[in-house]
């Protein structure tokens, strides 16, 4: 199937510290999946290692059959919002997206419609450290859509959005999703995950617990709440 994000068996290490320990499960299309898992469970380091940023200790990921770091124009493949934030504080928020353009063979009109896109247009000229982090998201979220990508990574996304972000990131992931793409979020808030994913990888010490849909995770944990059956399977289980 093309636009899978194909994990298998995954590893990383940090010195005596097993970050992620045998990962393996598939991302497809046309769906928003869930990454869930307590602090520390491994999720933003496999989001890195999904995106070639840090080396895997063993297994490996797939995107279309192939590693990010070996595609041409990975921008236009797979666009990401990571939890830090890779804008330079002195660069305005527009000069960002067009210099990401620009080394990407993406169209400069992409910029300003991904800009409008998040609702920042108008801001888009001041300087990113003046942007809220709110903003900022949004910001983060503009530069993964520049290359129009079928697969999308977002880790954390919704943190500083107030609650009319929130709605707004939910109704774009899930219409990201309904227009066929590919679309993997990283979250800890509960309820929210709950609103905006169908199907869900949930994590706890490197390792996977499930792998599901949101309805049948909750109905298999006999709880009736996303939150509830989270912390259920994943009692004991934080670092
Ligand atoms: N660069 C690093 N060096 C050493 N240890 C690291 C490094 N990055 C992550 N770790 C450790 O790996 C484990 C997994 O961390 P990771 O950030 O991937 O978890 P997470 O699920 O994203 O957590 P959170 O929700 O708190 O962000 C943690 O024990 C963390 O301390």
């Amino acid at each position: 199937m093309v636009w899978v994000i194909e994990v298998c068996d995954l590893s990383k290490r940090y010195g005596r510290v097993v970050a992620v320990d045998g990962l393996s499960f598939t991302v497809r299309p046309g769906v928003v999946t869930g990454f869930l898992g307590p602090n520390g469970a491994g999720k933003s380091t496999t989001m890195r290692m999904m995106l070639g940023l840090d080396r895997p200790s063993g297994g490996d990921v797939r995107i279309d059959g192939e590693r990010y770091r070996d595609m041409r124009h990975p921008l236009r493949r797979v666009g990401a919002l990571l939890e830090a934030k890779s804008v330079h504080g002195g660069r305005s928020g527009l000069n960002h997206l067009l210099w990401l353009a620009q080394t990407n063979g993406i169209a400069r009109s992409r910029v300003r419609t991904v800009l409008e896109q998040v609702g920042i247009a108008d801001v888009a000229g001041r300087r990113a450290k003046a942007l809220s982090l709110g903003m900022g998201q949004r910001l983060g979220i503009a530069a993964a859509l520049l290359g129009d990508p079928p697969v999308l990574l977002f880790d954390e996304p919704v943190n500083g959005l107030d609650p009319e972000g929130v709605v707004w990131a939910r109704e774009l992931f899930r219409g990201l999703a309904a227009e066929g793409r590919t679309v993997f979020v990283s979250s800890h808030l509960m309820t929210e995950m709950a609103m905006t994913a169908d199907h869900l990888v949930v994590v706890s010490r490197g390792r996977l617990l499930a792998d599901t849909t949101v309805s049948e995770f909750v109905a298999e944990s006999g709880t009736d709440s996303l939150e509830a059956a989270f912390l259920r399977l994943t009692a004991g289980g934080a670092r």
